[in-house]
C-alpha cells in the first residue's frame, strides 16, 4: 500500500503543546491530532508544515526540529507521520478547519483521545518534554 507522508506541528508555547480537535466534516472526526496534513508533490516537509499551519489556523510559525517519524496502517491507508517541534512566531489562532483546540501540558498529554497514528509522537513529547520546552522557549 501506498505510503503517504503527513507532517505535523508540536507548537510549544508557555510551557503547553497545541493539540487540535478533528471536526465532523474531517477524517477521523472527534479524534485530537497535531495540526499538519499531507505533504504535496514536490514540496519538502517544512514547506508543507508552514503552509498547512497557515491555512488551518491562521498564525507563522518556525520550524525547530524534525521528530521521530512513525508509521501507522489504518483500514484504508497507511499514513507516515512526520512531527516537528515548532516555535508560534506570529499572528492569532483561528480554528479554518478543527472543531477546537487546547493547550496541554505533560500531565494532560496522555488522556486525550488521540488519532491512533499519533501515539509514537505523544510518547516521545511526553518523555522529553522538558528538553522540547527549553528548545521552543524563545
Ligand atoms: N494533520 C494531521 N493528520 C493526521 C495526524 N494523525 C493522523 O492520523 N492524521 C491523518 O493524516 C491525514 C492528513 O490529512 P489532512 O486531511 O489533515 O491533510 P490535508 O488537509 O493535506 O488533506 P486533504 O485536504 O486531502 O484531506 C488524515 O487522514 C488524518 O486523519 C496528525 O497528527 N495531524
Amino acid at each position: 500500500m501506498k505510503i503517504i507522508p503527513v507532517t505535523c506541528a508540536l507548537i510549544i508555547h508557555q510551557g503547553k503543546v497545541l493539540a487540535a480537535q478533528r471536526s465532523e466534516t474531517m477524517d477521523l472526526p472527534g479524534k485530537w491530532e497535531f495540526p499538519g496534513g499531507k505533504v504535496e508533490a514536490g514540496e519538502n516537509p517544512e514547506t508543507c508544515l508552514i503552509r498547512e499551519i497557515r491555512e488551518e489556523l491562521g498564525i507563522e510559525i518556525e520550524v525547530v526540529e524534525q521528530l521521530p517519524v512513525s508509521d501507522y496502517s489504518y483500514p484504508t491507508k497507511t499514513i507516515r507521520l512526520i512531527p516537528f517541534s515548532v516555535f508560534w512566531k506570529s499572528g492569532e489562532i483561528h480554528l479554518l478547519e478543527h472543531s477546537r483546540f487546547a493547550w496541554l501540558d505533560k500531565n494532560n498529554l496522555i488522556s486525550m483521545d488521540w488519532a491512533a497514528a499519533d501515539l509514537p509522537t505523544v510518547r516521545y513529547l511526553h518523555d522529553n518534554w522538558v528538553t522540547l520546552v527549553i528548545q521552543t522557549n524563545r
